[in-house]
């Protein structure tokens, strides 16, 4: 199954999401993050997801893990996304090929322009609770086009 990774950056009463502009949920928000390479930690792949997308540095040790996220597609696994969650950075957010940046308020997110499942999980992590959860889409490939049809969540998981 492919690993990934989302990071969602929150500061003054904001987070900063990116409209994924090519790929699995294109004209949607999503936190940065991707898929993860060879010899490198999900940290680490947050870490260099969210430099290339939106060129900040999140590696500080206010970098959590806040969630892990199973998606299935028809019954099968499909994506393990590890969700980190942090309220430090450095740089200032600038858009690339993938993706272009933008901060919400925190009562503003944008959950009917995301992923059907974000409203169900998002909303707590943003807080800072911690989550696990499976989420079962149907319909075949791709996985963005498939319909939403059942979850199961947990919270107060501790990561290591
Ligand atoms: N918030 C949220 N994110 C999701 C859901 N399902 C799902 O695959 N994702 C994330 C996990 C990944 O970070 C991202 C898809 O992977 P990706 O960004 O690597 O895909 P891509 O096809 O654009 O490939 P890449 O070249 O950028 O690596 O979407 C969901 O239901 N909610």
């Amino acid at each position: 199954m492919i690993e990934g990774t989302l990071c969602f950056v929150v500061s003054d009463d904001q987070v900063l999401l990116i409209e994924k502009r090519r790929g699995l949920g294109e004209g949607w928000y999503n936190g940065p993050g991707g898929k993860r390479e060879d010899g490198e930690t999900l940290r680490e792949c947050a870490i260099r997801e969210v430099r290339e997308e939106v060129g900040i540095d999140v590696d500080t040790p206010a970098l959590s893990k806040a969630g892990e996220l199973t998606f299935r597609l028809d019954g099968d696994p499909q994506i393990h996304c590890h969700v980190f969650r942090t309220d430090r950075f450095d740089g200032e957010p600038r858009p690339s090929e993938e993706a272009r940046p933008e901060w919400f308020p925190l009562d503003e997110v944008p959950y009917d322009q995301m992923w059907d499942d974000d409203s169900l999980w998002l909303p707590g992590v943003l807080q800072g609770r911690t989550v696990e959860g499976r989420f079962d889409f149907e319909g075949g490939e791709p996985l963005d086009d498939a319909d939403f049809v059942d979850h199961d969540l947990a919270w107060g998981i501790e990561f290591e």
